[in-house]
């Protein structure tokens, strides 16, 4: 079986499937440096607040020492014998640094022996209230406790919203060692007020650093010793440069993936439409390469020349083939209930079906859409492709899985042979056309071989289907009259206008080769319009005559059907007593409720009503009885099979009694002979029509006809000359 496939690397459709991984990696990327920042800051805010730490122990301890070098050169400088006590001011303070200028002060230097004091050698000259206090009280800490004799201690102290440095340093002078000096300490008492601290804070390069004995949990802290019982810290709130950072890091951060996204997005589409332009290359090429995309198989230009080289070859050998057209049975049903990937596996399953029944010189090709073809070869008689497709069939029978949806599909098969039916290309194709139409139209799920009529019946409905409208909308439609006449005197009573389309191409096409093309596409509706306008103009000209008009189920169901035919009539100015609408019993079976409604408003209006084709429909009493009918028509059919069969003729004569039992007026159809006639007017048969009195015919040939006077003879003889000598028969 010829099946060939083939396949290429689509570039951008590749880096168009990377691009999703590539996006993630992207974001993910942002995301990691993201979190490698906060880390580092962390990090780098943990460093700041320990260098801070450090800086202000260092700054603390420098101060530390400066204050004991200070004292040091107080103790080499000062006469600790002397009874006068230096006064404070004779103490700088620990000036020459820039950076403790103003820190802190001496507030005491007390010499002891052992636990006691000596001499208060230097005191603060400027003690404000408390202060001497707690100075006071400070040395009461001291005596309590000593330093070890010959041991220097310091220590910082806090008392009353200050810290106290204490440092205390053997006094001793070097002596003569027979001398013996009793053993003394010199304690220098350093006070840090709020503002000191807070300066050693500022020197330390930190911000503010603040005692208090409650620091906020926010904040950092340093415990300093207390040795008073009190608990106090130096607290400071931390710096963290990260804060400063972050808010930079996050706007850098989200402009960065904002444009790396938007750059994803334009490579994205880019790649898109680069892709799609690869496909349909691919395709076009396919195409040209003669194969369908989506099922690998032969497309419709590759099985037409397929087509062709088997039928050169069928010439030389005088072997037959088959053509079969198939079409998955409602295929469109299955793409608008599944979805489209759905209906293409469909599509792919059905094409694998098909090709595992053919043989290795068949050909098996997708048309389009759910339409395949087969050329079936070495085909002697017609029973070869029907054995195939038979086996087609029951092939299709089976359920169609995927996944948890299964699909169940059915097909028509239309079936040409050739030679028999035609050694032409384009024929054999057009008729498998045709005959798959047939086996559509036949219920669906079967073949049909190919009938002629069945080909032209086809194209003349196609005609149908292209150019009705035009013909509407351009009047190219006309209008024929067939006179109904009394039985008894032959009286023209009324005409039945029957409408006609004189196809420029394909000649006199008659109103039962397109009424329900136009019903079916939906012209009907102005189709009708157009006849019942141009009816009731032309029966202007036929005073005293009843103008009958066909109208078709669909058009009486429209919504505003008595409305538009009131105003067709008022427009033409036509008495609607004159005006006769034949409607069928399908009219009325559908929906009686409505139906009857508009006939009585009809009928209200003074428009007659006839029910045409009585006898071929359901023939129901009830119709009869229910609706308003005025006449009721015998169909024609009745009248051609009265003569060979008694049947007809006995329910002709039933429904000629029953109208006349009802009141209704009763017309025969189709009367052609004298027998009928008269057998008709035994019966009691109101009206009569048919070729006896006259065909259709146009307009002005019925001014001919209801301008001749004469007998009941006459009048007949004279109306089949006329129609005879017409040239618009139907
Ligand atoms: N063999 C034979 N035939 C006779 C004889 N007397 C009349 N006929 C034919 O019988 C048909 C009568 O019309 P119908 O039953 O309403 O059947 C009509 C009607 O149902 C439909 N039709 C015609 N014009 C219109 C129309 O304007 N609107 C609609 N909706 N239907 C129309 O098309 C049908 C066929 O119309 P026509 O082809 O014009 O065929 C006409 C007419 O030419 C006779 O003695 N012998």
């Amino acid at each position: 079986m010829l099946l060939s496939g083939f396949r290429t690397a689509r570039p951008a459709a590749l880096i168009g499937r990377l691009l999703w991984p590539i996006a993630l990696i992207v974001v993910a990327v942002i995301a990691g440096m993201l979190l490698a920042l906060t880390y580092m800051s962390n990090s780098v805010d943990q460093w700041s607040i320990a260098e801070q730490r450090q800086r202000i122990v260092g700054t603390l301890t420098t101060h530390k020492t400066k204050v004991e070098q200070r004292l040091d050169t107080i103790l080499a400088t000062t006469d600790l014998t002397a009874s006068e006590a230096p006064s404070a001011a004779s103490l700088p303070n620990v000036a020459g640094d820039h950076a403790f200028a103003h820190a802190g002060r001496f507030d005491a230097l007390v010499i002891m022996e052992g636990p006691r004091i000596v001499r208060t050698v230097a005191l603060s000259g400027t003690d404000r209230a408390g202060e001497h206090g707690s100075r006071e009280a400070l040395v009461r800490f001291f005596l309590s406790n000593p330093p070890t004799p010959g041991q220097a201690i310091d220590h910082f102290v806090y008392h009353d919203s200050a810290v106290y440095l204490l440092v205390a340093k053997d006094a001793r002078r070097p002596k003569p060692a027979a001398v013996a000096a009793p053993h003394r300490t010199v304690v220098l008492i350093y006070r840090y007020t709020h503002g000191d601290v807070e300066e050693i804070g500022r020197a330390s390069g930190s911000a503010p650093v603040t005692l208090s004995r409650q620091p906020d949990p926010r904040h950092q802290i340093l415990p300093i010793k207390s040795s008073l019982g009190d608990t106090v810290s130096l607290s400071w709130q931390p710096s963290s440069p990260s804060e400063a950072v972050w808010p930079r890091l996050v706007g850098i951060a989200a402009l960065t993936s904002i444009i790396a996204l938007i750059a994803l997005g334009i490579v994205w589409l880019v790649i898109r439409r680069l892709a799609r332009d690869e496909i349909r290359d691919q395709e076009s090429s396919r195409r040209l390469a003669g194969q369908d995309a989506l099922s690998g198989l032969p497309n419709r230009l590759s099985f037409s020349m397929r087509l062709e080289q088997e039928l050169a070859r069928g010439q030389r050998t005088g072997e037959g083939l088959a053509v079969l057209f198939l079409d998955i049975d409602r295929f469109k049903d299955i793409n608008d209930i599944y979805g489209h990937a759905i209906g293409d596996n469909v599509i792919r399953i059905v094409a694998q079906r098909l090709s595992d029944l053919l043989r290795g010189a068949d050909t098996l090709a997708r048309l389009g859409g759910d339409e395949f073809a087969i050329i079936q070869t070495g085909v002697s008689a017609h029973h070869d492709a029907e054995a195939l497709s038979r086996r087609i069939l029951d092939a299709m029978k089976k359920p169609i899985e995927m996944g948890d949806t299964i699909v169940s599909v059915g097909a028509s098969i239309g079936i040409v042979l050739s030679p028999q039916n035609s050694t032409d290309r384009e024929t054999l194709l057009r008729l498998a056309e045709t005959a798959l139409y047939q086996a559509k139209n036949g219920g669906r799920n079967r073949f049909s071989f190919v009938e002629r009529q069945m080909d032209e019946a086809l194209r003349l409905r196609k005609v149908v289907e292209d150019d009705l409208r035009k013909a509407i909308e351009n009047d190219e439609l006309v209008l024929h009259y067939q006179p109904q006449v009394e039985i008894d005197n032959y009286t023209v009573v009324a005409v039945e206008a029957l409408v006609r389309w004189p196809h420029p191409v394909h000649g006199m096409i008659a109103p039962e080769k397109f009424i329900t093309v136009a019903e079916e596409r939906g012209l009907i509706i102005a189709l009708g319009e157009w006849v019942l306008r141009r009816a009731c103009t032309d029966a202007m000209r036929w005073p005293g005559v009843r103008i009958a008009i066909n109208v078709s189920a669909i058009q009486f169901r429209h919504r505003d059907f008595v409305s538009d035919v009131m105003r067709i009539i008022t427009d033409c100015g036509i008495d609607p007593t004159r005006v006769e609408l034949e409607l069928t019993e399908s009219v009325v079976v559908k929906d009686a409720d409505a139906a009857e409604e508009a006939m009585i408003e009809l009928r209200a209006h003074g428009v007659r009503l006839a029910l045409d084709d009585f006898g071929t429909g359901y023939s129901s009493l009830i119709y009869l009885r229910r609706f308003a009918f005025d006449k009721i028509k015998i169909d024609r059919s009745f009248l051609e099979a009265a003569e060979t069969t008694g049947e007809s003729a006995i329910l002709i004569h039933s429904i000629v009694h029953l109208g006349r039992a009802l009141g209704l007026t009763v017309t025969a159809e189709g009367v052609e002979t004298h027998e009928q006639l008269e057998f008709l007017r035994a019966l009691g048969c109101h009206e009569l029509q048919g070729y006896l009195f006259s065909k259709p015919v146009t307009a002005e040939e019925i001014d001919v006809i209801l301008a001749q006077p004469g007998t009941l003879e006459e009048r007949a003889t004279l109306v089949k000359k006329v129609a005879r000598g017409s040239k618009s028969a139907p």
